[in-house]
């Protein structure tokens, strides 16, 4: 049998992670992928989880992607914690991190290279308020494919539109890929777990709660109709101080469109809702009619 590397490897280059990846598939492994941001937690470590289950090898890519940033967004504030992120993914068996500088994923710089177009339901709720978010995130979503060839890659359900999207776009672009949606990871009180949930001071992390809240009065309108259910939903924002809501939509999880008035069945309820100044999302399944 062939002598392979063991243990947790942090590698900045996409030679460096090929290679070691290329090293498992040859000894027979099947590889997971689980792309994210860093500033990592409980619904990140879901996913490393379940990745685990899924394959041989498991790799975590943390890499805050400018391109799926606005000029007006959090790019420089964004968490960056990556020594506790590689000690905690050690902790969890995690075969090999990927930790690239911008200079390796983007050589011909932000603007200068090929980009993934999202289509439609890019331009759509999360879209419509970051123009731009889906393109850069679906072009570092290929890019890292590419990079690791996974058998399978797993994505978080808390990003709702971002998991339909790039099942799209693999199943648009033909990509080699097989991919896993694991269910939201929440706090024992409901709120989702977000690596922007730290920049929320203790009044806001109360009002938070509003979103989760809001999910929670849909679904118990939900068999009442569209409009109860809407109506409900957006009532629970009321007169919360701080809290803005942007959307709430229910959309038909196979297009991602919005549902019609006589729609039945199971449907997404998303929100986003500013908190202060931190943009929050979530989303839950309903039963409609
Ligand atoms: N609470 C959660 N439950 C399940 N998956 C999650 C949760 N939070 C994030 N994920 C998933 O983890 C992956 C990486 O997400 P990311 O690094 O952006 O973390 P995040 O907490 O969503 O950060 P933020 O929302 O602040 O951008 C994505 O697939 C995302 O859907
Ligand atoms: C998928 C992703 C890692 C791409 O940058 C990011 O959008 C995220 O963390 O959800
Ligand atoms: N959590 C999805 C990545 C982003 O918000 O940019």
């Amino acid at each position: 049998m062939t002598e392979v590397a063991v243990g947790t490897h942090t590698v900045t280059t996409i030679a460096e992670l090929r290679a070691l990846l290329d090293e498992r598939r040859a000894a027979g492994a099947s590889v997971a992928l689980v792309p994210t941001m860093g500033a990592l937690h409980d619904g990140h470590f879901a996913l490393v989880r379940r990745a685990r289950e899924l394959a041989d090898v498991v790799a975590v890519s943390i890499f805050v992607n400018p391109l799926q940033f606005g000029p007006d967004e959090d790019l420089e504030k964004y968490p960056r914690t990556l020594e506790a992120d590689v000690a905690a993914l050690a902790g969890l068996g995690v075969d090999a991190v990927f930790a690239p500088g911008f200079d390796e994923m983007y050589p011909r710089g932000a603007e200068g290279g090929t980009t993934v177009h999202a289509g439609p339901i890019g331009v759509r709720y999360d879209g419509a308020s970051r123009p731009g978010h889906f393109d850069g995130m679906l072009t570092v979503v290929a890019k890292l494919f590419n990079i690791a060839q996974p058998h399978v890659a797993v994505f978080g359900q808390k990003d709702g539109q971002q998991a339909f999207l790039v099942s799209r776009m693999v199943a648009d672009l033909d990509l080699p890929v097989r991919l896993d949606v694991v269910p939201t990871v929440r706090e024992s009180d409901g709120l989702a777990l977000s690596s922007r949930n730290r920049y929320l001071d203790p009044v806001q992390r109360k009002a938070a709660l509003v979103l989760v809240e809001s999910l929670r009065a849909a679904e118990a309108a939900a068999a009442d109709g569209l409009s109860e259910l809407l109506a409900e939903g957006v009532a629970a924002f009321g007169d919360h101080e701080g809290v803005n809501l942007d959307y709430f939509v229910v959309v038909d999880p196979d297009t991602f469109l919005p549902i019609a008035d006589d729609f039945r069945g199971r449907a997404l309820v998303l929100v986003a809702a500013y908190v202060g100044s931190t943009r929050l999302i979530d989303n839950a399944y309903v039963q409609v009619g």
